[in-house]
């Protein structure tokens, strides 16, 4: 990127907080394109497998309904944001090294670093120092422009993956913590939240996700299992509760059929109505903390 215009725009250049002259083109253009986002939402989960990714994409397309929005797949080895909105086998455009995000609506934007994988099923077999490499690359050539929040699906647990996302982007407004209502997921969110805690990460919240069913008729939803564990936990832990998402299989057909947006935008379904109040609560807890 030619240093000429590289700064143009950028809020860190016109505050005076970053002096691009001096940092390595990466490391800028890294900071360039985060500081054009005004918050940076990272949604963790302690263990694969309780939603985090649906969570992620959900909350985005809730956020989306009025405001510029971009996800940020990270998850390298099981990257779903392109099968989530029907986008596998899409093209990323861009010129100079810049890579564009793909668009979904209007007001949101996607990438995954699953479209620059050959096939869907092609495995990243790389190794810790060249996967944080990848990482730090991908983040530092897409061009978010100016978006009022970037959801990063980050890698599942609370290893090297995580902690290379979190420390790439740098300053993040916090995290958002998926878990279930049974037992041994609520174990290991006890360890995200420590995780966050020892990366000076701000907890947002805790997202109980498959909590209750939803029934596909009448929308009503029966607590199946064991509920109201994650609220519990955040209360012991003393961070904030989001709120529950049941188990809806409108939710699985939509994400199936990359319909996920729309699925969003109609009202009536029960777990649409979970993600506004977890978007809602989730907006709460962003202007109390800035
Ligand atoms: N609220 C829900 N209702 C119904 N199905 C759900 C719900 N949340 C997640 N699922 C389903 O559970 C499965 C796992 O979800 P998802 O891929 O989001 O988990 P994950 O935590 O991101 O997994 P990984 O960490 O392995 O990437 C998917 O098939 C998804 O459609």
């Amino acid at each position: 990127m030619s240093e000429e215009n590289a700064c143009d725009g950028c809020p860190s250049a016109a505050s005076g907080e970053c002096d691009g002259a001096q940092a390595d083109p990466q490391e800028m253009a890294l900071k360039c394109a985060m500081a054009r986002i005004r918050h940076k939402v990272l949604v963790l989960s302690g263990k694969g497998g309780v939603g985090k990714s649906t969570v992620a994409a959900n909350l985005a397309a809730a956020l989306s309904k009025d405001e510029r929005v971009g996800l940020l797949d990270a998850d390298l080895h099981g990257p779903s944001v392109p099968r989530l909105f029907n986008l596998s086998g899409s093209q990323v455009l861009g010129s100079e090294g810049r890579i564009l995000p793909v668009p979904v609506t209007p007001l949101l934007h996607v990438m995954s670093i699953g479209f620059l994988l050959e096939a869907p099923e092609t495995p990243v077999i790389w190794r810790g120092p060249r996967k944080l490499a990848a990482l730090r690359q991908f983040l530092s050539e897409v061009d978010w422009d100016e978006r009022e929040y970037l959801i990063v699906d980050c890698p599942p647990g609370t290893g090297d993956e995580p902690l290379g996302v979190i420390q790439t982007i740098g300053e993040v407004s916090g995290a958002v913590i998926v878990t279930t209502p049974q037992e041994l997921a609520l174990e290991d969110v006890r360890k995200s939240v420590s995780f966050c805690r020892q990366l000076e990460t701000p907890v947002l919240g805790v997202v109980e996700n498959m909590s209750g069913f939803a029934c596909p008729n009448c929308g009503e939803v029966s607590p199946i299992f064991e509920q109201g564990g994650g609220e519990e936990m955040a209360q012991q832990m003393n961070v904030p509760f989001l709120g529950r998402i049941p188990i809806d299989p409108g939710v699985v057909r939509a994400c199936d059929r990359g319909e996920l947006t729309r699925y969003q935008q109609s009202a009536g379904s029960a777990s649409a109505r979970a993600f506004d109040e977890v978007r809602e609560a989730l907006k709460r807890n962003l202007s109390s903390a800035s």
